[in-house]
């Protein structure tokens, strides 16, 4: 999996991956323009579930096409279940995507709507399959929690994340990220669209049930005030980087509530 033969660029963008990746003329990839109005109720769908409280963070990363924090998958710790999932699946990382200086960069879009930004929290079928990489080629073996970022008010925690992308900022750079719950991350609403899709990056794996939320978490303006491209990274990464620089133990100390979640 090399990671600078495809970007964002001109020359390597979305519309050429299909040369390297044939799968991105497949039947089900990802992302797609969601329809609420078409979009039809299936009654048999139960509420979302996700257990998020043993979570156990390791790090932070810049893989070159996004900035991604890596959970510990050894046990079923951190899972989403119920919804379309048959059983439970393995939060192994969450990411998210920016748009370009001054652009909206979800990926998903609501009726042509773009929002500033998409966060994706990645599980995996570990009762099927035995790796992260095995159930990343099967078709029920991804499942990918998607939630949209809008601006307006400051995000009590999204700063903590923005804080340590500066202890990232090169490709291949990797920095200790302890104890940060994404449970912070998530809307007061778990009411959600899912239909199955594919990863949204190359390789393209039709291999993931996309489960996204109707409501969007809040981001500041000041929180992307600046943005700035990360420096050897084949994605022009604009990620929203704070002034102020908090040291990152102290944004985890304070860092001990967790949200409610309904
Ligand atoms: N946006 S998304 O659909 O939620 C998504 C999910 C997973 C992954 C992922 O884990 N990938 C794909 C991209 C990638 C790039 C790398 O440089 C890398 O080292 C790993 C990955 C992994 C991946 C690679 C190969 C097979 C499966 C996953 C990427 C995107
Ligand atoms: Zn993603």
């Amino acid at each position: 999996m090399t990671g600078h033969d495809w970007g964002y660029g001109v020359e390597d963008g979305p519309s050429l991956w299909h040369q390297n990746y044939p799968i991105a003329e497949g039947s089900r990839q990802s992302p797609i323009d969601i329809l609420p109005q078409t979009a039809s109720h299936d009654p048999s769908l139960g509420p979302i579930a996700l257990k998020y409280d043993q979570c156990t963070s390791i790090n932070i990363a810049n893989n070159g096409h996004s900035v991604v924090v890596e959970f510990e998958d050894s046990d079923d710790r951190s899972v989403i279940q119920g919804g379309p999932l048959d059983n439970p699946y393995r939060l192994k990382q969450f990411h998210f995507h920016w748009g370009g200086k001054g652009c909206r960069g979800s990926e998903h879009t609501v009726e042509g709507h773009s929002y500033a930004s998409e966060l994706h929290l990645v599980h995996w079928n570990a009762v099927k399959y035995e790796t992260f990489g095995e159930a990343a080629t099967a078709p029920d073996g991804l499942a990918v929690l998607g939630i949209f970022l809008e601006t307006g008010d400051d995000h009590r925690w999204l700063h903590t994340i923005t804080d340590a992308l500066y202890m990232v900022k090169f490709k291949g750079s990797v920095t200790n990220f302890k104890s940060f719950n994404p449970k912070c991350l998530l809307p007061s609403s778990l009411h959600y669209w899912t239909y199955l899709g594919s990863l949204t990056t190359p390789p393209l794996h039709e291999s993931v049930t996309w489960i996204v939320l109707k409501e969007p978490i809040a981001v500041s303006e000041k929180q992307p005030a600046h943005s700035w491209w990360i420096p050897g990274s084949s994605h022009y990464g604009w990620f929203p980087i704070q002034t102020s620089q908090m040291e990152l133990s102290l944004a985890f100390a304070a860092h001990k509530t967790t949200a409610s979640t309904e």
